[in-house]
């Protein structure tokens, strides 16, 4: 006869301790459900893109029957199908509360070189490209992206990055997870503060809060004012965002029971931007299938037209024709599941990838009829704030 295990008191950690302790090759995650600090590899997780639900359930039975405690999936997932993904259940995790506001962490220092890869004129170009796509052809939406390459002269300060990133926003789902691949010359860490919740599962109760149609956020209140109510007002903006709420909501309606879906979007604001925001939330009608756990949602989710476009496949390809920077883990998704299936995954914006001394910067903007193509390359400009603003490089885009 089978006695049940012992309860284990669960240690007790705080926030500032998690942040305080992650190392490059760790996995940080936090949001206001929480911060979660990942070392070591139980197991990865490998599977073709829609298999990787069922794999991490197979993986975390194991990992608890070779009695890691309280395994997770952890990692991230890139854009294409055909990207790198890193995903694992890794040897030891601690959790914690959600992070609070501190002090200023000291900035990097250094001196840096920024360089916006391509040209801002090739960005243009390309989104007038999309524009006459948009016009001429099937295409209704589509989201383009740049990067900016930011060098310095010593390897990057990855921890000191992260604590500003958490720090400046504490109310961001911020990460840090190591995406580097056998051979590479040195570690890559993918870096971030997501404004954007793909989606979380909790129980039955799933919750996603796609966002889309943006305006930079300024200094003065007055003109945010007046910026906010523009962003409301704008139909080019409305268009941009309804695509992405009703593929979310028609994604989430295959599993959800009493679906509530906003009629009309919010404003929500990062200390960088403000965009319009639907939060949507339901029930699992089954809760019991993996593929209903959080990643299966997410990946039943990806890629929403917040990074992609409408209709799903004519937007990747032309994307891929018109971007010539490859997008790796910029505009997929980032986060963790638990053996319940419960966890939360978010959009991977707001982002950059740390390789040694280089620091690369991904923003994009959706494009829709009406889109001006030198707004379109400010509001990426803007975006990229959220990590230059990390840096010490405020302005530099
Ligand atoms: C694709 C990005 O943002 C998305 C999320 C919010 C608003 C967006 C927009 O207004 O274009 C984008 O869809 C990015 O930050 O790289």
């Amino acid at each position: 006869m089978s006695s049940p295990a012992p309860a284990r008191p669960r240690p007790v950690h705080q926030a500032a301790d998690l942040l305080a302790a992650y190392l490059p090759g760790s996995f940080y995650y936090s949001s206001v459900r929480g911060s979660l600090l990942a070392d070591g590899v139980y197991s990865p997780v490998h599977a073709a893109p829609g298999g990787r639900a069922r794999a991490a359930a197979e993986v975390l039975d194991a990992a608890l029957v070779a009695g890691v405690t309280e395994p997770v999936v952890a990692g991230a997932i890139g854009f294409r199908p055909d990207a790198p993904s890193s995903l694992v259940v890794p040897a030891v995790v601690r959790r914690a509360g959600p992070p609070k506001a501190r002090g200023p962490v000291a900035p990097l220092g250094g001196n840096w070189s920024v360089s916006p890869q391509p040209a801002p004129e090739v960005y243009t170009t390309a989104v007038a490209r999309a524009l006459d796509e948009i016009r001429d052809g099937d295409l209704r939406k589509i989201v383009l992206a740049r990067c900016l390459d930011v060098t310095g002269g010593d390897p990057v300060a990855v921890p000191r990055l992260l604590a500003r990133l958490v720090h400046t926003d504490p109310a961001a789902h911020a990460f840090a997870v190591d995406v580097s691949a056998p051979g590479d010359p040195a570690p890559r860490t993918l870096i971030g503060a997501s404004p954007e919740l793909l989606v979380s599962r909790r129980g039955r109760v799933v919750t996603a809060n796609p966002l889309a149609g943006s305006r930079p956020r300024v200094a003065d209140e007055a003109e945010n004012a007046r910026r906010v109510s523009d962003l409301l007002a704008s139909e080019k903006d409305r268009a941009e965002h309804a695509h992405v709420a009703a593929q979310v909501a028609e994604v989430l309606g295959r599993f959800c029971v009493d679906l509530d879906v906003p009629a009309e979007p919010e404003v929500i604001g990062t200390p960088t931007m403000w965009h319009l925001s639907t939060r949507i939330s339901g029930r699992l009608a089954d809760a019991t299938d993996a593929g209903s756990s959080a990643l299966g949602l997410a990946e039943a989710l990806h890629p929403t037209p917040a990074v992609c476009g409408v209709p799903t496949e004519l937007a990747r390809d032309t994307i891929a024709a018109l971007e010539p920077e490859d997008r790796g883990y910029y505009a997929g998704l980032v986060g963790w599941t638990d053996q319940d299936g419960d966890g939360e995954w978010v959009v991977t914006i707001r982002c950059a990838e740390v390789r040694d001394r280089t620091v690369r910067l991904f923003a994009g903007a959706g494009v829709v009829a009406g889109s001006d193509p030198e707004a379109e390359l400010a509001e990426t400009g803007a975006k990229f704030g959220t990590m230059l603003r990390a840096l010490g490089l405020e302005g530099a885009a």
